[in-house]
């Protein structure tokens, strides 16, 4: 316990600590020193001697100078303080109101000091005796009360008698003597102490105390009180703990009681001698102490807060009462007055005094004893309190760096996006340049190309046009009975809907300007046309391949031994069956299928068992077995031979079906597709084989690609168009041979072919003149005539079909002379053909179908100028009639027959684009098949023949 107690103060120092040092202290109060003043009655004394009184209590703060006051009296006549005590005020009263609240502040750790002044005889002895007793008596009451701590009360007392310090409890001892601490402020030397062990100990130290105080008589006062004394009560308090327990901490105060000498005139004391000493004395230290307040009261109102000098050592009163002047400690100081008239000016120094009390202000702390042990725990509290501030502050700094970082990051992430958009507005901006450059690109393309169609467009007009008109026209002026052979007669069930149906034109139309169309599409658009027409590039020569060892098996089989040729026939058609085998797909499987099926039928037909002309092959091979054989190797080769075409997919399927599905497109899809290009691009078509109708604005590349592709196709189909005919060929050899049945040898045909150009030139001429002659005379089909004319002009190649069809014609022109008893035994085609009246028949009404096409397919102003073509009146009626009635009538006349084929071909579709018939420009499809033929020519192939519409 770190209590400086009483004997540890003396075993220490030998003397009395006046004051305890608190270890801690709390923030100290500021309040100014409260101040009361009271108002003495007059004695016996005054009033015998006819004294009266001056002052008064105008209220409880106020006192007032009453006698002739004046305005222009140089004091004040009114006094205002804390609290003004009249004559009639107990003393009791004025401790309760003037000095208990500042007295037992003792009792919670606070020094206390009270004390009186005021001149002598004016009752400061009257007023502190009173006071100190009630204070006491508190004190011990509130000890009373809480039993719960402990408290030390030990009395000390001492004077200050002529600037002498005497220890009342020991006043043997001597003056004691003043020591000044930094810390602990002014020490009192071995000034005894004692333990206060209840009140009376208290009263009879008191008792003990007055005994020894200096005193005199005076003219004013009986018992004048010729020292200043001070009574010191110094209070601990702590927590009552157990027996063996030691107080964690105390409060310690010290609680002043202060009984000042009156200041005093000598004049009116009748002072001398010692006495007057004695005043001289009281008198400095009275001046000192109210200098120290004026100090403190002056050096509070301008330096508030700051300490200057005051006289504190000028007295021991004053460096005893320093703490309680201005310092830790509260203090109240009852000023004592009498009220006579003979007072006046003793009185107003008094009330001036304690007006400049009035004005000083302490500081009071609550002073607190506390253990090592718990001060180190204070200690370590207070440590870790700053360690933890310190954190705080390290925490906060690191907090704010981090921050700033995070702040840093976040700013350069923004720039990051910031770049990264900026880099997308760049490649943005270039992918706009690039498209701006593509589309001036292609727009200078589509000119091109525009300028090169508008010349082709000039050229194929009148092409373009019927095909358009036969799209677009209204179906009904089609109807279901237009532009077919068969409409009159029932329909093939066995065929579907669109394999009956007329070609279509797939019209690629490109929608007017619409605004503006990414040029990228239209690019995209190029690409996949030009990959289609690549692909259509492919099957083209894979197509010729084909082509090419279907003519070789003809010629081998023209050619050697009949064994051999049939072997490799059938290897050579083995493997065309495996060229296109995997080239067959979708929509074109499903024709393929049906056409298979009535290739067999047909092939059946042409080699049935029952038919007349089998049976008459059977016949055949039972007298000659090598005959049989032949017989048998060319009927096989037929039939793969027209099986193989079928599987071409070209001649067997409509003309606008077949490329559409070799080419894998949809036409669907290309109506979408279609519908995305750009509208800038004018709304033009270019027809191709088959329906596919493409656009016109392709670049030049592509364009020439198309033609390539177009031309190539031609060809295929023209040689396709060879060998049906070869077909034919080989159908009338074996007519032939049936002709011939006597005949023991091998019937092989023998064509001839001239081997020079100029002298097959001049055979061909020959001979097509007798084709031409016989036709007439045969009655045989216009239409058949046409694609014969068409096709075939001269070409050392061609030389066999001549052959071949001069010898038909004049086997049909010897069963036409014969024509009832040859009809027995001839298929019914072959009966048809073989009877005159059939095939004329069958002519008549091609040329009605001419007339109703001329109608249908042909213009006013085309019209009008095949009427002059013909020499057709435009007035006359049934100009049409006329005109249909007119063509392939002189076979003698080129250019009659010239002019036949060509409107032939133009009506029925067969146009030619380029000027004079030619082989390339010759379009060879085959219509639908038919299980029951509703029209035949003179022949079953060519019955089959379609046109474009
Ligand atoms: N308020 C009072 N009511 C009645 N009598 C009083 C009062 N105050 C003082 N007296 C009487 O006046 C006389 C002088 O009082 P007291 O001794 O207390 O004065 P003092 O100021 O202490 O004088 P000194 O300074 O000379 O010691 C005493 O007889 C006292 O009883």
């Amino acid at each position: 316990m770190s209590v400086i107690s009483l004997p540890d103060c003396l075993e220490r120092g030998g003397g009395v600590p006046v004051e305890v040092e608190p270890r801690w202290r709390s923030k100290a109060t500021e309040e100014k020193i409260f101040v009361t003043v009271r108002i003495r009655p007059l004695n016996a004394k005054e009033l015998s001697k006819r004294e009266f009184s001056v002052w008064e209590c105008t209220d409880d703060k106020t006192v007032s100078y009453t006698y002739n006051s004046s305005e222009r009296a140089p004091f004040p006549q009114s006094y205002c303080f804390d609290k003004v005590f009249g004559p009639e005020i107990a003393t009791k009263d004025v401790y309760e109101n003037g000095a208990k609240d500042v007295a037992l502040s003792a009792l919670s750790g606070k020094n206390a000091t009270i004390f009186a002044y005021g001149q002598t005889s004016s009752g400061k002895t009257y007023t502190m005796n009173g006071i100190t007793e009630s204070a006491t008596d508190d004190i011990f009451a509130h000890i009373k009360q809480h039993d719960d701590s402990v408290f030390v009360i030990k009395f000390s007392a001492l004077e200050i008698y002529n600037e002498v310090a005497s220890d009342l409890l020991n006043p043997e001892s001597g003056p004691l003597r003043l020591m000044d601490d930094p810390e602990r402020g002014t020490i009192i030397l071995r000034l005894v102490e004692k333990v206060v062990e209840d009140k009376n100990h208290l009263r009879s130290l008191l008792d003990l105390c007055e005994s020894h105080r200096q005193v005199g008589e005076t003219a004013l006062n009986d018992i004048s009180s010729r020292s200043h004394q001070i009574i010191r009560l110094s209070i601990e308090s702590s927590p009552r703990l157990m027996s063996d327990e030691t107080p964690v901490k105390s409060l310690v105060a010290v609680l002043n009681f202060v009984d000042l000498a009156g200041s005093e005139r000598a004049s009116l004391s009748h002072s001398d001698g010692i006495r007057l000493k004695e005043g001289c004395y009281i008198n400095r230290s009275l001046l000192t102490l109210s200098t120290v307040i004026r100090k403190l009261s002056v050096q509070d109102e301008l330096n508030r807060g700051r300490v200057g000098h005051v006289p504190y050592r000028d007295s021991k009163l004053t460096r005893i009462l320093q703490s309680s002047l201005g310092g830790n400690a509260r203090t109240a100081i009852i000023c004592t007055m009498s009220s006579s008239n003979r007072h006046v000016e003793q009185t107003r120094n008094t009330l001036f005094f304690a007006l400049c009390a009035k004005e000083v202000t302490n500081r009071a702390q609550v002073n607190m004893v506390i253990s090592d042990k718990e001060l180190i725990k204070q200690l370590k509290r207070e440590v870790a309190l700053l360690e933890a501030k310190l954190r705080l502050s390290t925490f906060s700094l690191q907090s704010s760096s981090e921050a700033q970082l995070l702040e840093k990051d976040l700013q350069i992430q923004k720039m990051q996006e910031e770049m990264r958009l900026a880099l997308q507005q760049r490649d943005l901006a270039q992918a706009q340049l690039n498209d701006v450059l593509k589309k001036v690109e292609v727009e200078q393309t589509r000119t091109l190309v525009l300028s090169k169609i508008n010349a082709a467009d000039s050229m194929l007009s009148s092409d373009r046009h019927t095909y358009i008109s036969h799209s677009s026209d209204d179906s009904s002026n089609r109807g279901p009975n237009s532009f077919r052979y068969y409409e009159n007669e029932t329909k093939p069930q066995s065929l579907n809907d669109s394999a009956r149906q007329p070609p279509e034109i797939v019209k690629m139309e490109i929608p007017e300007k619409q605004g503006t169309t990414a040029s990228t599409v239209l690019l995209q658009e190029i690409l996949k046309l030009e990959q289609v027409q690549k692909e259509l590039a492919q099957d083209a020569n894979r197509a010729l391949e084909a082509v090419k060892k279907e003519v070789e098996c003809l010629r081998l089989a023209q050619s050697g031994s009949n064994e051999e040729a049939a072997e490799s026939v059938a290897e050579l058609q083995t493997e065309i069956s495996e060229i296109y085998g995997t080239q067959i797909t979708g929509t074109l499987e499903t024709d393929y299928t049906i056409t298979k099926d009535l290739i067999v039928e047909e092939s059946k037909k042409i080699i049935s068992p029952n038919d007349q002309v089998h049976g008459r092959l059977e016949n055949d091979k039972t007298r000659n077995g090598e005959f049989e054989d032949n017989n048998a190797d060319l009927e096989k080769m037929l039939l793969n031979m027209h099986i193989s075409m079928k599987e071409l997919g070209l001649p067997m399927t409509t003309a606008t079906d077949v490329p559409l599905s070799r080419l894998h497109i949809n036409p669907n899809s290309i109506d979408s597709q279609r519908s995305s290009l750009d509208s800038n691009f004018q709304a033009t078509e270019l027809y191709l084989e088959g329906g596919l109708v493409f656009d016109v604005n392709t670049p030049p590349q592509a364009e020439e690609n198309l033609r390539s592709v177009h031309a190539y196709v031609i060809e295929l189909k023209e040689k396709l168009g060879k060998l049906e005919y070869q077909k034919q060929l080989l159908a009338s050899r074996v007519l032939e041979l049936e002709k011939n049945e006597n005949l023991e040898e091998e019937p092989v045909l023998n064509l001839n072919i001239s081997s020079s150009p100029d002298l097959w030139a001049s055979e061909f001429s020959m001979k097509r003149k007798q084709i031409f002659e016989l036709w007439h005379l045969c009655h045989v089909s216009l239409f058949h005539r046409t694609q014969f004319y068409l096709l075939f002009h001269g070409d050392p190649t061609d030389s066999i079909y001549i052959e071949v069809e001069l010898r038909r014609l004049l086997w049909l022109k010897n069963n036409h002379q014969n024509a009832t008893s040859r009809t027995i035994g001839l298929g019914r085609d072959e009966q048809i053909i073989a009877n005159p009246a059939s095939s004329m028949r069958i002519l008549k009404r091609e040329r009605q179908s001419l007339v109703k096409y001329m109608k249908i397919g042909l213009t006013v102003s085309e019209r009008e100028k095949i009427y002059k073509q013909w020499d057709v009146p435009l007035d006359m009626k049934q100009r049409r009639v006329k005109v249909a009635y007119s063509i392939w009538t002189d076979p003698y006349n080129e250019e009659h027959i010239k002019m036949s084929a060509s409107l032939v071909s133009k009506l029925v579709g067969l146009w030619n684009r380029h000027g004079p018939a030619s082989k390339e420009m010759f379009q060879l499809s085959f219509s639908p098949p038919s299980n029951k033929k509703t029209w035949s020519g003179w022949n079953s192939v060519s019955n089959r023949l379609s046109f474009r519409k």
